[in-house]
């Protein structure tokens, strides 16, 4: 296995020629935020959900100190199972100037890891707030919110099943956008009484640079095509060959660590037999290799966890 090779042997530093990051993240977003500054008032407490991948990346701050304020805050950093678990004290260390709650959770495992300390803790933390308009109502409101696709409709199904014994109130889905345009006021525990406000997609994420884009794009944050899948595969290959990464190898049968992106989907290519057949100038059919494809095949496989688990914030920690 290739335990280490040295920086020089790939590129130093990532190049892209669309750095007009901020236009992949649609507008729906916003109006997301908008909607959820009116329901502030009825909230007792926000859990933010974000993906444990990228602990420090696209997190929207602004939320935290403009709007909620004073509100109890709980940070769940989901997908916890596609991190390596030495990652988590890290995590907690570096972000807790910012977070006094942090949880760790896994929406996809069959006991959801975690899940069960997030109402014992809500509830600690609004009994020991000031709930000024809400101190005589007996019910707890809590409002969760977060970028796309980081699991919280996962989250409010894994809690539902719970604490209420019940199924899905909440559509998942694989892309990004799927919670949209209605906030729900959702069911999630009788005794104590426990409601949530279910959110748009919302959070607009905060992206300081392209690589923090990129992350997020890998992480799935935004539809693929927004981006180009030819350039998040490209980013990834980046990334896994700096941190000295290369379980890709093994898993796609290839000899040796390689940094030209265009080599890498080929051989996918030829791997899972992804061609086009497309006509020339001539009227004659040529075969080419299906790159779009095979570049999917690299971030399902990344996303699935089968190149490993990676923690992509690890050298901002
Ligand atoms: N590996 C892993 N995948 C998860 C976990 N939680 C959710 N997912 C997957 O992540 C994807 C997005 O989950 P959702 O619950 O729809 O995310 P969301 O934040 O509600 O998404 P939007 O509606 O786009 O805002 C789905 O494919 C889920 O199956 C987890 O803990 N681990």
């Amino acid at each position: 296995m290739y335990q280490k090779i040295a920086k020089e042997t790939f590129r130093s530093a990532f190049k892209t020629i669309d750095k007009d990051i901020l236009r992949w993240f649609p507008g729906h977003m916003a109006k997301g935020l908008k909607q959820m500054q009116q329901k502030l008032r009825s909230v007792d407490c926000i859990i933010e959900v974000h993906d444990a991948r990228i602990p420090l990346s696209g997190r929207n701050g602004e939320f935290k100190y403009a709007i909620s304020g004073i509100k109890p805050h709980i940070l769940v950093l989901n997908k916890v199972d596609l991190i390596e678990p030495r990652f988590k004290k890290q995590i907690t260390e570096h972000l807790k100037s910012q977070y006094d709650h942090i949880l760790f959770t896994n929406c996809r495992s069959q006991t959801c890891r975690g899940v069960r300390a997030v109402f014992p803790l809500a509830k600690d933390l609004i009994n020991n707030s000031n709930r000024y308009n809400r101190s005589n109502e007996e019910d707890y409101n809590m409002m969760i919110i977060g970028v796309p696709n980081v699991g919280k409709s996962s989250l409010i199904n894994a809690l539902r099943a719970k604490h209420l014994g019940k199924g899905k109130a909440s559509a998942v889905g694989a892309t990004p956008g799927v919670t949209r345009s209605v906030l729900h006021k959702i069911k999630m525990s009788e005794k104590p009484l426990f409601y949530m406000l279910d959110t748009p997609g919302i959070l607009t994420p905060n992206i300081s640079d392209i690589e923090m884009g990129l992350k997020l794009a890998l992480c799935g944050t935004i539809q693929d095509h927004l981006v180009g899948e030819t350039i998040i595969a490209d980013y990834l290959l980046y990334w896994l060959n700096n941190q000295n990464h290369f379980e890709y190898v093994e898993y796609f049968k290839m000899d040796k660590p390689n940094d030209d992106i265009l080599e890498v989907l080929a051989h996918i290519c030829k791997l899972h037999n992804k061609i086009l057949r497309i006509r020339n100038q001539l009227n004659e059919y040529v075969i080419k290799p299906n790159l779009d494809a095979a570049a999917q095949i690299m971030l399902k496989a990344f996303r699935d966890g089968n190149l490993g688990k990676h923690m992509l914030d690890e050298d901002l920690l």
